[in-house]
């Protein structure tokens, strides 16, 4: 696809390409180490500053109307891909407090992207929601409608065992229709959901509202 015509929808800072990667979560985009208790606080907004940089938006895509946000310059810088990694695991100590997920579910296809590299780096399991007729074996299924279009996502019966806690990542919440199709397939296989943990939202489309009483999270929020 052309570049022409995207822009970045937040960049106020000007961008920067070094090519640093964190070895630790305690390093900031720029490699430096915290120095003070409230340091976590400005870490994660010195990471979400990289982030917004490296995001871009392309209209009309992948229909008229639709102002696509294309995360993938994300992962095309690794000092951008190493601070996202780093920024949600964060969140997740700060957001989730005593309740530590035995399981990340990520989306199709997106929550791909960062779903496994953040289990790892927290040390539990991941599993995968998948579009109908990509998984083998007995599944469960779940239909669901989202800002360009309608789907049915699937879960392997084996790949969450009942009480297991769930934290759910995707990268956008546009309608919410995704998140709570996977919402559903949880359920069906009866773990617990933690919560939800997305890296921005689409405004104005109240996605946050389907999906109930389950603590959401979104990295860019307020940033
Ligand atoms: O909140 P919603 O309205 O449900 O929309 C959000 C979903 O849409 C996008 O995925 P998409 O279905 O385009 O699939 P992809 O990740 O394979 O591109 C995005 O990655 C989310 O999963
Ligand atoms: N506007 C949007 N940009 C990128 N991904 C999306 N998924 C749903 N809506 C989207």
């Amino acid at each position: 696809m052309s570049a022409q015509g995207h822009q970045n929808p937040a960049s106020s800072t000007g961008g920067s390409d070094s090519n640093n990667t964190l070895t630790t979560s305690q390093q900031d985009a720029s490699g430096r180490q915290p120095s003070s208790a409230s340091a976590p606080s400005a870490q994660l907004t010195s990471w979400k500053v990289e982030l917004r940089r490296n995001l871009r938006s392309f209209p009309d895509f992948p229909i008229p109307g639709i102002d696509f946000v294309d995360i993938m310059p994300l992962f095309a810088n690794p000092t951008a891909h190493a601070a996202l990694v780093s920024a949600l695991e964060l969140q997740i100590s700060e957001s989730f407090k005593g309740g530590r997920p035995d399981v990340i579910v990520g989306l199709d296809a997106r929550g791909f992207l960062f779903g496994p590299g953040l289990a790892l780096k927290l040390g539990v399991s991941f599993a995968a929601v998948r579009k109908k007729g990509k998984l083998p074996g007995p599944c469960v299924t779940a239909e669901y409608v989202k800002e360009y279009g309608k789907d049915l996502f699937q879960m392997q019966e084996d790949a969450i065992k009942p009480g297991q806690k769930v934290l759910i990542v995707d990268d956008i919440i546009a309608t919410g229709g995704s998140a709570k199709a996977a919402h559903d397939l949880v359920k069906q296989l009866k773990g617990e959901v933690l919560g939800f943990l997305f890296i921005l939202q689409i405004p104005g489309l109240n996605g946050r509202d389907k999906l109930g009483d389950a603590p959401v999270e979104i990295l860019l929020e307020d940033a």
